[in-house]
């Protein structure tokens, strides 16, 4: 799981492991964040002054030969947010319609409250099984 600092990382995993938000700190040097599922990235759709960054850090990773044939799952998260960009929005920023040959998805998610989290995380399982049975062996990197 990626996505510049402050995008609600930790939040998510709290949420998905202990159904429970704790107060955070900021994890300091990468901002990555281990889970089982694999090809996630957050975003923080307040943050409209970033998305440029996060467009350009999302590129890299996606376009790192690792990631090639991988599928991608975005949180378009802090949906509870007013003046919050909206899922669409979030795709255009992150350059997601430019994407070729790969199957990803945008889910809106508030964190907090734990809206939208499985069901993006329903999508990439249902995904990642379905590229499976048509015998697909790389789902991407080993190492998000
Ligand atoms: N309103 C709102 N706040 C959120 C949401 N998700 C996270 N936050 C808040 O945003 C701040 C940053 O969240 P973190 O989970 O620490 O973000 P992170 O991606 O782990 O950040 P780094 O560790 O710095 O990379 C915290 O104050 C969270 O409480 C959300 O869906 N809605
Ligand atoms: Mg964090």
């Amino acid at each position: 799981m990626l996505g510049l600092d402050a995008a609600g990382k930790t939040t998510i995993l709290y949420k998905l492991h202990i159904g429970e938000v704790l107060s955070t700190v900021p994890t300091i040097g990468f901002n990555v964040e281990k889970v089982q599922y694999k090809n996630i990235y957050v975003v923080d759709s307040l943050d409209r002054e970033r998305i440029g960054k996060a467009k350009q850090e999302f590129q890299a990773i996606i376009n790192d030969p690792f990631m090639r044939n991988s599928v991608v799952l975005v949180f378009a998260n802090k949906q509870d947010m007013k003046g919050a960009m909206t899922p669409m929005e979030v795709c255009e920023g992150l350059g997601l319609f430019d994407l070729k040959n790969r199957k990803w998805h945008i889910q809106g998610t508030c964190a907090l409250r734990g809206d939208g989290l499985y069901e993006g995380l329903d999508w990439l399982a249902g995904t990642l099984k379905e590229m499976k049975a048509a015998g697909y062996s790389s789902l991407g990197s080993s190492s998000f």
